[in-house]
Order: C-alpha cells, then sequence, then structure tokens
C-alpha cells in the first residue's frame, strides 16, 4: 500500500485507528520555517473526534508530539516526525465486524486485497488516519503563507441544504463560528438541525466541502501529467469518503457556450494580467494563472450506521449486522482542516517544484 504523497515536500503517514498511535514523516520541508507545537494542535484540534455533538463522540484530545526534525520553533530541514497516541478506543465495540463486512466501509476490500485486516475501529482504513496529514498540512500552510499564499476550505452543502451564495459573497473569515463550519449563519444553522436530525433516526448524512486558494503566483502546476487540477483531484480523492471533485465551473461548464465560458484577459492598473470571470478555476493547461483557485469535493453519507442492515460474513454467509461504534453522523464538519491540508500539501511542492524549473 503506497502512503506517500507528495515529490518534494513528501509525507508517508502511518498508524491504525485502534493501534498505538498515528502519525506522519514530513521529507523535503524546507528548513528555517518558524512553527510551534501550538499551531500543530490548533488545527488537530479542528479535525479532533469528540469536537461537538454533531460528530462521533470517540473523544480522542489528539494531543501531538514532535518526534524530530523541529528544534527552537524551527524546522531543521531534516525528517520531521509528528505522532498521536490513540487513547480512546474502544476496541470490544467491532468484535462483530472481525469476520463479517459492513456494506459501504472498506472491510470487503482490505481482506480481498492482504487476506487479513485489523478489523478494530476498521484499523488503517478509518479516517483517524488523517490526523497526520492535517499535522503535516500545518508546515505546508506556514510555508505557503511566507508566500503569500491563503488556502480556507467551508462546509457549503450538508445533504440538500447549501448556502445561497459562493465563496465571493460568504464572510470567509466567519468558518469556524459555528461547529458545522459553514460561514453563512442562517444556512449553518439549518445545517446542523439536520445532522441532528439524521444522527437521531441512526443514519448519515452527506455534504460539499468548497475550498478557496487565494494569493498564488502564476506559473505553478506541470503542463502534462501532474497537471495542477489533477494534483489537487487526487490530493481530494484520496480523502475518506470523497466520492466527487470539480474546479473552476466543472460540471455546471458543459451547459455554457465558449462565448461565455471563457475567461477574458485584461491588464489592471498595476499592470497585472487578470482576467474578467473565473470559470477556469485559476487554472489553465494545468498551470495556475494568478486567479483564484476555487474547487468542491463531495463527501458521501458514511457507511456506519447504527442500525441492523443486511449483509454478508467472511465465508459468504447472509448475516444481519447492527452497526455499533463511535461514528460520524455526518464528516463534512472535520473534513474542513483535512482538504485545508491535502490543498497546501499540494502547493507547497508546486512552489518547490516551481523553484528548480528557472535559472532565476
Ligand atoms: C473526517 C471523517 C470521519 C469519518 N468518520 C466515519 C465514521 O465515523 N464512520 C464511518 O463508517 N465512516 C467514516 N468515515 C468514512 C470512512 O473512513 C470511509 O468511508 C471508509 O474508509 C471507506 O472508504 P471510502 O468511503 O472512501 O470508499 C469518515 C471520513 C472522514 C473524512
Ligand atoms: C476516530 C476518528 O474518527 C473515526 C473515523 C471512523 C472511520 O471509519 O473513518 C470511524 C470512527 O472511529 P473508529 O475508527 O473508532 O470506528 C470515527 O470515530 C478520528 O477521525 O480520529
Amino acid at each position: 500500500m503506497s502512503n506517500t504523497y507528495g515529490s518534494i515536500f513528501r509525507i508517508t503517514t502511518f498508524g491504525e485507528s485502534h493501534g498505538t498511535a498515528v502519525g506522519v514523516i514530513v521529507d523535503g520541508c524546507p528548513a528555517g520555517l518558524p512553527i510551534t507545537i501550538e499551531e500543530i494542535q490548533a488545527a488537530l484540534d479542528r479535525r479532533r473526534p469528540g469536537q461537538s455533538k454533531i460528530t462521533t463522540p470517540r473523544d480522542e484530545k489528539d494531543q501531538v508530539q514532535i518526534l524530530s526534525g523541529i528544534f527552537n520553533g524551527q524546522t531543521q530541514g531534516t525528517p520531521i516526525a509528528l505522532a498521536v497516541f490513540n487513547k480512546d478506543q474502544a476496541s470490544h465495540d467491532y468484535t462483530h465486524i472481525e469476520k463479517a463486512y459492513r456494506p459501504s466501509h472498506a472491510d470487503y476490500t482490505y481482506t480481498a486485497k492482504y487476506g487479513s485486516r485489523d478489523h478494530r475501529g476498521g484499523g488503517r482504513s478509518s479516517a483517524r488516519e488523517t490526523l497526520a496529514r492535517v499535522a503535516a498540512g500545518v508546515l505546508a500552510q506556514k510555508f505557503l503563507a511566507l508566500q503569500g499564499i491563503q488556502i480556507t476550505s467551508y462546509v457549503s452543502q450538508v445533504g440538500s441544504i447549501y448556502a445561497p451564495a459562493d465563496y465571493t459573497q460568504l464572510d470567509l473569515s466567519q468558518v469556524d463560528n459555528t461547529i458545522v463550519r459553514c460561514p453563512h449563519p442562517e444556512t449553518a444553522q439549518a445545517m446542523i438541525q439536520l445532522i441532528e436530525e439524521t444522527r437521531d433516526k441512526l443514519d448519515t448524512v452527506g455534504g460539499v466541502v468548497s475550498c478557496v486558494i487565494k494569493g498564488v503566483p502564476a506559473g505553478l502546476g506541470e503542463p502534462v501529467f501532474d497537471k495542477l487540477h489533477a494534483e489537487l483531484g487526487k490530493a481530494m480523492l484520496s480523502i475518506n469518503a470523497v466520492k466527487g471533485f470539480e474546479y473552476g465551473s466543472g460540471f455546471e461548464g458543459v451547459s455554457m457556450y465558449g462565448s461565455q465560458h471563457n475567461d477574458v484577459f485584461y491588464t489592471d492598473e498595476d499592470g497585472q494580467v487578470k482576467t474578467r470571470t473565473n470559470h477556469s478555476g485559476g487554472i489553465q493547461g494545468g498551470i495556475s494563472n494568478g486567479q483564484d483557485i476555487y474547487f468542491k469535493v463531495a463527501f458521501k453519507p458514511v457507511a456506519t450506521i447504527l442500525q441492523p442492515q443486511s449483509s454478508i460474513d467472511q465465508s459468504g454467509q447472509e448475516i444481519t449486522l447492527q452497526g455499533k461504534g463511535r461514528h460520524d453522523p455526518c464528516v463534512l464538519p472535520r473534513a474542513v482542516p483535512i482538504v485545508d491540508a491535502m490543498a497546501a500539501l499540494v502547493l507547497a511542492d508546486f512552489v518547490l517544484r516551481q523553484r528548480a524549473n528557472k535559472v532565476d
């Protein structure tokens, strides 16, 4: 199983949901980047389970430990190792899936691939692994901030309730004002209510995280296979429960004519190249054009529902499986920092690749 992401700024994650620890090794992070443990912790606090009444009640504090690579508040250019020790596993809740497959989780596919699996809390397939990405993403976000690049993600849809405006009309400083992380206050309240109702019905509900990246200079990306949007898409689709990725005008663009869809160039009063519209989502030919990059990520209603469902066991026998354990009725609020982190890892890597690309 490949657990490594990135080309120059690379991460490798390790750990299982009910094992000893989950963590990350970051290679290729430049030396001299100022970073504190509090900054890493703050990002983990946004992702941690048990953070509000609408997330899984598994109460992990996710206290991060820096094992290597950071000294005197700065990265050293050496491998950075960050780890969180699991404290609140409750593995006894998972004996029912030791030899049975939850519909639409990864129990069957892991067994098909490896012949065995750590069934405790889904083992490696649990989204607990994403804490490692979030920890690494803090380093990438700090590095990008030095280049003037800012990433903001927010929940734009839960079930069929969506924010009635796009990112250009929302106050993105409000994302963390509500527990659901939608910056439109009325919509946020409706989303919270829907998640609570869904949880009380022992069901789950999906939604959309929208992301905007500002301050990206023109010229980042690669022209053929590692196109900037292709790498963003891969990064997003590697997040648990993600079912869709679209950037710029996405699927809606197909109903427009070229004359409507084309982003017309102009030069502003400072001599900067700009476009009057941004249907391209800030990327043309796999390379950033200096406009905002924006995209959407669709998350499914997650698999574990706390009600009986029909399934099969390892011998192929039909069974009734009663959902157990502590689960998210909706992953969207916790997915926001994961999307931030994965976007940052992609962008940081392309900034570093660009430094190797030109003489000056
Ligand atoms: C933040 C987050 C929390 C999640 N929590 C749960 C959960 O509590 N229960 C569950 O069944 N799946 C949960 N998932 C989704 C599973 O990890 C995922 O569906 C599973 O690994 C199968 O992979 P796939 O859905 O991508 O095919 C969560 C995903 C994310 C991103
Ligand atoms: C523990 C976390 O979320 C978990 C994600 C998850 C899943 O199947 O993805 C299932 C639940 O936990 P467990 O692995 O114990 O079944 C969630 O609580 C976390 O994100 O840190």
